[in-house]
């Protein structure tokens, strides 16, 4: 359930209305704000709970996040870890990209493979190569979920960052900046919209996910990835378009997440979900 934004983490007074900020017609004042905002985020996240880890899927707003972090310094000092998932069916991009982005900023990112195997070669000898087709909630599970739980309560993780945000639409459309849950949850790129992320990028000549540039807005496994016509990247729930296309559930309603962020016990009772939640 989402937590009103006062309860945990109040804006300063003079960044209090930019959350939709349709007012601020200029390009630069908007990116302004909106970056303010998610340096208060990261920083309240900081500066006020314990181990704050940042699980980094590389795509646009990943990389906004990286650099926020990189300018605050908890990129460097290991402050804030990053957790990168090998579900062992991402794109070889993907795994460069990540090597670019260490070297970059300096940090060496927390790889978690399923459990019980080191290469994709031993899984497909116990799973297939198909096992997203024959059972995708059993595929989820072994490549996405357990090794993401496993991530965050080896990290002793009680915030998790991450780039999800309103205008990816579904599930996403009332996303708070910090959501209770275990852990806490900090989404300080919830009020912003995918050109916004760009405009960052572009503004601060960031490296991208080279993907990017053969038509995929969102970037995850090569099998529920697809590419998108330019011109619908920037629609409200354009960046996730592409991604796991005609693909259901097991109850039949249309896929739009492999639920890696459905977590129930990855922390303790006493985390500060908990906190916030007997705050209510
Ligand atoms: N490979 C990998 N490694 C680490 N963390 C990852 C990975 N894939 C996904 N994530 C985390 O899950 C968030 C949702 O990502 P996706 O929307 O791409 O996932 S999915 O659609 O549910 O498959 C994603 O949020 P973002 O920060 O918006 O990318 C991350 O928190």
């Amino acid at each position: 359930m989402a937590v009103p934004l006062q309860l945990s983490f109040t804006l300063p007074e003079s960044r209090r209305h930019h959350c939709f900020c349709p007012h601020l017609t200029s390009k630069t004042s908007r990116l302004q704000h909106l970056e303010d905002q998610a340096l208060s985020a990261l920083s309240h996240a900081v500066d006020n709970y314990g181990n704050v880890v940042f699980p980094c899927a590389l795509i646009t707003g990943d990389v906004v996040i990286l650099d926020l972090l990189a300018r605050l310094g908890h990129l460097e000092s290991g402050r804030v870890p990053v957790i990168f998932i090998d579900t062992f069916h991402l794109f070889p991009e993907t795994h460069s990209f990540l090597k670019s982005l260490e070297t970059k900023y300096k940090f060496k990112a927390r790889v978690f493979k399923p459990a019980g195997f080191e290469t994709k070669k031993d899984y497909s000898a116990k799973h297939g190569s198909d096992l997203f087709i024959t059972d995708v909630d059993e595929y989820d599970r072994i490549c996405k979920v357990e090794p993401f739980q496993r991530s965050l309560k080896e990290s002793g993780t009680d915030v998790m960052l991450n780039g999800r945000r309103r205008d990816h639409g579904a599930e996403r459309a009332h996303l708070e900046v910090f959501e209770a849950g275990k852990p806490l949850k900090c989404n300080p790129l919830a009020y912003w919209e995918f050109r916004d992320c760009w405009d960052y990028v572009e503004a601060n000549k960031l490296e991208y996910h080279p993907l990017h540039d053969q038509g995929f807005p969102s970037i995850g496994d090569e099998q529920s990835t697809v590419p998108v016509p330019k011109e619908k990247w920037f629609e409200y729930g354009g960046e996730r378009s592409g991604r796991f296309q005609n693909m259901t559930n097991a109850d039949g309603s249309a896929k739009t997440e492999c639920g890696i962020h459905v977590m129930s016990d990855a922390t303790s009772e006493k985390g500060p979900a908990a906190e916030l939640a007997s705050a209510r």
